[in-house]
């Protein structure tokens, strides 16, 4: 059998470009099977296997196909019939036999490869395909036969496709999710050292708040704050001040443990929330924060130091008052000479939160060891602490001036009380500094009188008035002067009701005011 190159070109309908090639059948498949004519060497093999999922075919110059894959079959006669022998018009419908003329024409020029993409009914599905083309030449050099790969780009099975479709979903996914890791990334951090920002803080606060409260997983808190700051910036630029900022950050997350969380509050100031650690331990980290800092050697400025505040957070106690304890503790840090770490004292029980008094701020409590013994003077003592309290409370809680008024009135009669009842004690004890004890009574009763009287007069802040009764008259003075004669009360001292009581003998500067 003969084939000539102008039946190739029939099917496009152009004219040969060169003479017409002759060759047998034999001829080409001995020639197909030499390395020495196929410019492709080794991809016949490659690609004959049924399974590879590639057609491939080799048409003579008269456009008919001598050999063919199954799965060239399966392409170009969609399971009905066999490639061998039909040519690409047979098969194929007109606007695929003039793209695939093209191809033709392009070898026939003396094109080494031409490819055009097509779109195949596989398994009653339409599939893109590539469709390449390669010149078998004779061993003159010349044309002698057209070398089909069909390669399907799509795949067109449904459910390959859905797969697809979901690798490609995942895909997109993955990277919304990449984005989005690196936008909340952004949004977490603070530019300029790295460390987490506000924000961030307290959306881990809530969750760690949460397990204590939940489980009682211990927590601490610890507010770091860059002594002198101001002189860094103001000696060597803000640019130095950046650079100290970051060499700081750096320092603190290097000291810290995975779990504890970085962040900065803002200017010179760092916090630290420290999960399942209590005061003491939350104290000890934020020790060895302060000797690393102290110990270490910032460029251009030298040495830079720090001062913490370090608060636990107590059992449904809200951030802000956590965090305000903390932020109390280092106040104290820095009015106590900075470079040093302070710790809040442990918060209030549950039992003390109910009580109306703000119990972390001034709340007086009473110990066993200011009992001195005697009954009387105990109660006493017991009952000014008490009134103390009732004072700071209405005070705290926003009481009317005249809530807070009748507060000081309370206080003020109890103490003169108390004092009446304490000289007949001391006296019928025989303590020698009886006299003394009794003068510093009036001294303090008319400090306090003169005090109340200003308060009321609008001379005198709120805070100073309690701060004295509180402290100079109940607190100072019962821990110290007090104590003096506590050797001399003893359960053998003689009766005190026969001694004329204190208060009778004297007037009371404020009495008029007295109930
Ligand atoms: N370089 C730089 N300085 C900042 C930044 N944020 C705040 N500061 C400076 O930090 C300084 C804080 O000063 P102060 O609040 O007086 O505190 P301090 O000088 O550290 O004094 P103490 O805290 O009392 O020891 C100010 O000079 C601010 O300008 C910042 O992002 N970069």
């Amino acid at each position: 059998m003969k084939w000539s190159c102008s039946d190739v070109l029939s099917s496009a309908g152009t004219p040969p470009a060169r003479d017409t090639l002759v060759v047998n059948e034999n001829d080409l498949i001995q020639a197909i099977a030499s390395d020495g004519i196929i410019r492709v060497a080794g991809l016949l093999s490659l690609l004959m296997p049924e399974s590879g999922g590639v057609g491939f075919g080799v048409k003579g110059l008269d456009g008919r196909y001598r050999l063919a894959n199954r799965m060239l079959d399966r392409l170009l006669c969609q399971g009905s019939g066999r490639v061998d022998g039909r040519s690409e018009s047979d098969l194929l419908p007109a606007h695929l036999r003039e793209q695939l003329a093209r191809c033709d024409q392009a070898l026939v020029d003396g094109a080494p490869v031409a490819s055009t993409e097509v779109l195949l009914p596989v398994d009653s599905v339409s599939s893109h395909c590539l469709w390449l083309k390669l010149p078998i030449l004779g061993a003159d050099g010349k044309l002698k036969s057209i070398a089909s790969i069909v390669h399907q780009v799509s795949q067109p099975h449904p459910t390959t496709a859905m797969q697809q479709t979901l690798a490609c979903l995942e895909q997109a996914n993955q990277e919304l999710r990449r984005t989005v890791v690196e936008l909340e990334q952004v949004a977490s951090t603070d530019k300029l050292t790295g460390a987490w920002n506000r924000r961030r803080l307290e959306e881990s606060v809530r969750t760690e708040m949460d397990r204590l409260n939940r489980y009682e997983h211990p927590l601490s808190l610890l507010i770091v704050d860059i002594d002198f700051f101001k002189v860094v910036n103001d000696q060597h630029g803000h640019a130095t001040g950046d650079q100290v900022l970051r060499e700081l950050t750096k320092l603190l997350h290097d000291t810290l443990r995975g779990t504890d969380s970085l962040a900065r509050w803002g200017g010179e100031e760092f916090v630290v929330i420290c999960p399942n650690t209590r005061r003491v331990p939350a104290g000890e980290l934020a020790e060895r924060l302060r000797e690393q800092v102290a110990g270490a050697i910032f460029p251009v400025v030298g040495q830079v130091t720090v001062s913490i505040g370090v608060a636990e957070c107590s059992l449904g106690e809200s951030w802000e008052d956590w965090f305000a304890r903390a932020d109390e503790a280092l106040y104290q840090a820095k009015g106590s000479g900075r470079n040093q770490v302070q710790l809040a004292p442990a918060a209030t029980t549950a039992d003390d939160a109910q009580a109306p008094v703000a119990a972390n701020f001034v709340h007086l409590v009473w110990r066993s060891a200011y009992d001195c013994g005697d009954e009387v003077v105990d109660r006493g003592h017991r009952l000014l602490f008490a009134n103390a309290n009732g004072l700071l409370s209405a005070i705290l809680s926003g009481h009317s001036a005249d809530g807070v008024d009748a507060q000081v009135d309370s206080l003020i009669a109890d103490v003169l009380q108390h004092f009446g009842d304490e000289e007949k004690v001391i006296v019928a004890a025989g303590f020698p500094g009886a006299t003394e004890h009794i003068v510093l009574h009036r001294e303090l009763v008319a400090k306090a009188a003169k005090l109340v009287d200003e308060y009321r007069a609008g001379k005198q802040g709120l805070g100073d008035m309690f701060q004295f009764l509180a402290y100079e008259v109940i607190t100072k003075h019962m821990l110290g002067a007090d104590r003096q004669f506590f050797p001399y009360l003893r359960a053998d001292r003689p009766e005190v009701t026969s001694i004329q009581p204190a208060s009778s003998s004297r007037q009371p500067p404020w009495s008029h005011r007295l109930p």
